[in-house]
Parts: C-alpha cells; structure tokens; sequence
C-alpha cells in the first residue's frame, strides 16, 4: 500500500512520515530527499543554481517515479501545486493525507529551523510565505482524501489518527 502526504512547508510531513513508516512497518520515502538524491544538490542549492521553474519540472519526474514506490510517500510543500501533479495525486489508489497546520504552528516551526533549508522562506520571508500558504490551502483540500489538523498534537498521536482514519489494520 501507499499513504501520501501533503501540506505546507513545516507541517511535519517528513516527521510523521517517519513515524507512519515505524507504527505500520512499512517503508518511508520523501519527495525532498529523493529530488536532492536525483540531483546530487541540496534543494537549496538547486534553488539557486537552477532556480524554482527547473525545481519544479523535476520534481514532477521524481513524483512519477516515487508513486511507483510502496510504503509512506511526504511530499514537497508546493508538490500539489502543479496541476500535472494533481492529477498524479488523485489517480493513484493510495489515500493522500493532508496535514493543516495553522499560522502559528508553521510560523514557530520554520522560525526555529530557521531559513537555510527552505529557499522560499529566504525569497518570500514570513509574511510572504504565511501568503502563500493561504493561497495553497484550496489546493491541498481538493487533492486530499483526509484532512488531519495537527496544531499541539505529537507526531505519533498524528500518526495514530491517520492510521485511524483510513482503517489499516497493524
Ligand atoms: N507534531 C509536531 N510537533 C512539534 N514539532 C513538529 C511536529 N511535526 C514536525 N515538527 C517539527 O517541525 C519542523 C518541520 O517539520 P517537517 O520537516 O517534518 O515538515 P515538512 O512538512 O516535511 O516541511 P517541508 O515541506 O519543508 O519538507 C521540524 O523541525 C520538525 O521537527
Ligand atoms: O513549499 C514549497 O514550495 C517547497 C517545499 C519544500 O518541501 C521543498 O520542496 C522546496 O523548498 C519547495
Ligand atoms: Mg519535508
């Protein structure tokens, strides 16, 4: 089986991933990852280098693949974005599990990670990307076939609702 997830930049998709992939021992693979894998460059790096149009034509032939792939799929924040690549999401049998953060929780959690590793917090700021986000948030609600809200909740207790929510038995 697949289970996906989506969501803004900082709402803990790669985290719950990991503990979606331990609770129901099954692999765990990231979109992230898999693109700077591809690449041989951070994402930042790619970002500067190449800037976000490439980005994102290779991150749809990386999505592509990686929906071949079974187990626990996080992907990029803006992955749902491209309408090619909601059209990938939806006609894949898996559940895509939208994880909604508020504001808040994504503000205070970027701000602690800071905004090296995130090339559209350091074009856009916090303003700019708490815009964004609003402007996302139809997008991943259409794709979604879940909706997880996650503000102060653990990622295991997150994990355990998603579990939960689309019935798998462990
Ligand atoms: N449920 C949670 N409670 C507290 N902190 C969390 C939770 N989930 C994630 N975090 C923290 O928030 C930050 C962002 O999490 P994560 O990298 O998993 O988000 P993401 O959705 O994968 O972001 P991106 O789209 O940029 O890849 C990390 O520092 C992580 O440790
Ligand atoms: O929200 C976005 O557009 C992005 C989120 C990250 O996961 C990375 O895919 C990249 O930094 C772009
Ligand atoms: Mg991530």
């Amino acid at each position: 089986m697949r289970i996906t997830l989506i969501g803004f930049m900082g709402s803990g998709k790669t985290t719950v991933a990991k503990e979606l992939s331990h609770q129901l021992n099954l692999p765990q693979n990231d979109l992230d990852t898999l693109i700077e894998q591809t690449a041989g460059l951070t994402i930042p790096a790619y970002f500067e280098q190449f800037g976000e149009a490439r980005f994102r034509q290779l991150e749809q032939s990386v999505l592509t693949e990686a929906l071949s792939l079974e187990g626990i799929l996080s992907t990029g924040g803006g992955t749902p974005v491209q309408v090619s690549n909601q059209g990938l999401l939806k006609n894949q049998p898996g559940p895509v599990i939208f994880l909604d953060a508020s504001d808040q929780t994504i503000a205070s959690r970027l701000l602690a990670d800071g905004v090296t590793s995130r090339p559209l917090f350091q074009q856009l700021g916090m303003d700019g990307l708490l815009a964004l986000k609003q402007t996302r948030q139809p997008v991943y609600e259409k794709i979604a076939s879940e909706i997880i809200t996650v503000d102060g909740k653990q990622p295991a207790d997150i994990a355990k609702e998603i579990i939960h929510s689309i019935n798998v038995n462990i």
